[in-house]
């Protein structure tokens, strides 16, 4: 996606893809959607996602969460919200009318739009891109989450990270570790870090946990002229991958058919988690 500032026409552009690709359930297949980090608001200005932050709650959803589940009843699909602001829901953190920082929260909504996980960025982005020219300060506005995430859907188990994320390979050695055959990672990179590191890092983090990762992405020159990298991709559990065509879409989808099998036969051959001497430790 190449989302803007302004929630309704991110939801009427995922609306407008998802028809287009016409994501139907003949029933016995489960369909997963992955959308960008910022999906429904980028490129705007931080007090801006700060306003726009819900509490996360099943009961009585925010309006971004009432659009997205019934986005996903529409199209009879799991759908990931890559991110969106929420409040802050660790312990400890700012709550209320005083928070100054939001949640990045990746939310996923079942076929019958009910809200079945939901994880907190863990890594943010406190970074002078290598030319200097950018800096990035996520940690003032967002609130770091706390806790790894892993969900079930239809028997295969689904671990959440989102964008940085991806530089730290032990989060995914721990979703792995808790059962993980798919890694989504929704994001936002920036077209220098991009350009230069994301396909080797989701390809290295495929291959070396041996799971699907479903890179979702922002892509192109956003209002406040930011520029993404986009090139979003799946990457199967040996290391292949299916990329989007970034030169010619500026927003679409790419997808893969999960393959149990595959899964099975590169840990049978290559059995990395048994022969691992590592212990993680979570701080
Ligand atoms: O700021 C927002 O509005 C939304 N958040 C983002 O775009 C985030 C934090 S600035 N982007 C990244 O994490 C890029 C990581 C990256 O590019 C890398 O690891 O190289």
């Amino acid at each position: 996606m190449s989302s803007q500032p302004d929630v309704d026409k991110n939801l009427a552009e995922i609306d407008r893809i998802l028809t287009k690709h016409a994501i139907k359930t003949d029933k016995d297949e489960a369909h997963l959607v992955v959308l960008p980090e910022c999906c429904l608001f980028f490129g705007g200005r931080d007090q801006q996602q700060l306003q726009l932050a819900e509490l996360l709650c099943d009961m009585s959803p925010g309006s971004m969460q009432s659009a997205l589940a019934a986005l996903a009843t529409k199209h009879q699909c799991y759908l990931l919200a890559g991110s969106i602001p929420t409040h802050s829901v660790e312990p400890g953190a700012e709550s209320g009318a005083k928070a100054k920082r939001f949640s990045a929260s990746s939310l996923l909504f079942s076929p019958s739009g009910e809200l079945i996980a939901d994880y907190q960025k863990l890594h943010l982005f406190d970074v002078n891109v290598d030319d200097n020219t950018k800096s990035y300060q996520e940690s003032l506005y967002t609130q770091p989450g706390g806790k790894v995430t892993c969900v079930d859907i239809d028997g295969i188990t689904i671990g959440l990270a989102i964008c940085y994320d991806l530089r730290f390979p032990e989060l995914f050695r721990a979703m792995r570790q808790q059962g993980a055959q798919v890694i989504c990672l929704p994001s936002a990179f920036t077209q220098v870090t991009g350009e230069a590191h994301w396909q080797p890092l989701l390809q290295a983090r495929a291959i070396e946990n041996q799971v699907y990762m479903v890179a979702a992405a922002q892509q192109g020159v956003h209002a406040n002229g930011r520029e993404t990298y986009g090139h979003a991709m799946v990457v199967d559990p040996w290391g292949d991958c299916r990329v989007i065509d970034s030169e010619t879409q500026l927003s679409g989808l790419v997808s893969i058919r999960y393959d149990q099998q595959l899964i099975k036969r590169v840990r049978a051959s290559i059995p990395v988690n048994d022969h691992n001497r590592f212990t993680l430790h979570f701080n």
